[in-house]
């Protein structure tokens, strides 16, 4: 088994009824139930118009800076729901994949989205699309198709580990990582926590709320307030 040219089939997935349920959760809601600790550097941005979150277990690629090879290897064996995470050893030089793959994708294999810490190619159609890409960045200049590669190991993507088969969670502000084992228990959590930040913001509009907090809070930690204009 030649280490670096690993293409693993199988995965553990998480349950079908979690994934379903993280769909009408803000990432950033979800984020807030995991310490704020799992979202992806903002350099991964949304590039396409979804209509809806993207969500769906991690199908994870490592590709060699600038080669495609290991994302063709994808367009074979992923699922119908899969998340495609591909981590591109942070080379900014090389798109990894552009409208071509991306339609096969899309419509042959049924993807649920594509997070790719990495540059992609035209962009022009893309932008249109309502399959949800992630990527870093767009250049003219194309990949190479040559390895090596592996799919479905362990990968870094926007600084956040990902695993085969973590629960990935798009939208608007971005992508997080919520691990396989945690997801069932983040979920109950993520939930509730919508539910009262739905409330806590018709509460703030209607500016039914107490912040006497943060008078008490600056002066614990020492603020000033000051009655005066600033005198440079
Ligand atoms: O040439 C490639 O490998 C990537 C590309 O532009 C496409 O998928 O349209
Ligand atoms: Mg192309």
């Amino acid at each position: 088994m030649p280490v670096g040219k690993r293409i693993y089939l199988k995965r553990n997935l998480p349950d079908p009824k979690v994934i379903e349920g993280f769909k009408h959760i803000p990432a950033s809601n979800t984020a807030d139930c995991m310490e704020r600790n799992c979202a992806m550097h903002p350099r991964v941005k949304l590039m396409s118009k979804p209509d809806s979150e993207m969500v769906g277990p991690a199908f994870t690629i490592h590709t060699r800076a600038g080669d495609n090879l290991a994302i063709y290897a994808a367009l074979r064996y992923c699922h119908p729901g899969d998340v495609l995470v591909i981590d591109d050893e942070g080379d900014n030089t090389r798109s990894l994949i552009g409208e071509v793959m991306m339609s096969y994708l899309r419509d042959q294999k049924k993807i649920a989205g594509i997070v790719i810490d990495g540059p992609i190619r035209d962009i022009d159609n893309l932008q249109n699309w309502k399959l949800p890409i992630y990527a870093r960045s767009t250049t003219p200049g194309g990949p190479y198709k040559d390895g090596p590669g592996e799919v479905n190991i362990p990968i870094s993507c926007g600084n956040v580990s990902v695993n085969p088969g973590d629960v990935i969670l798009g939208d608007a502000d971005g992508v997080i990582c919520i691990p396989r084992k945690d997801a069932a228990g983040v979920l109950p959590k993520a939930q509730a926590f919508h539910k009262k930040d739905e409330e806590k913001q018709i509460a703030f509009s209607k500016g039914d709320v107490d912040l006497r907090w943060v008078d008490k809070s600056l002066k614990d930690k020492g603020f000033d307030i000051i009655d005066d204009i600033y005198r440079p």
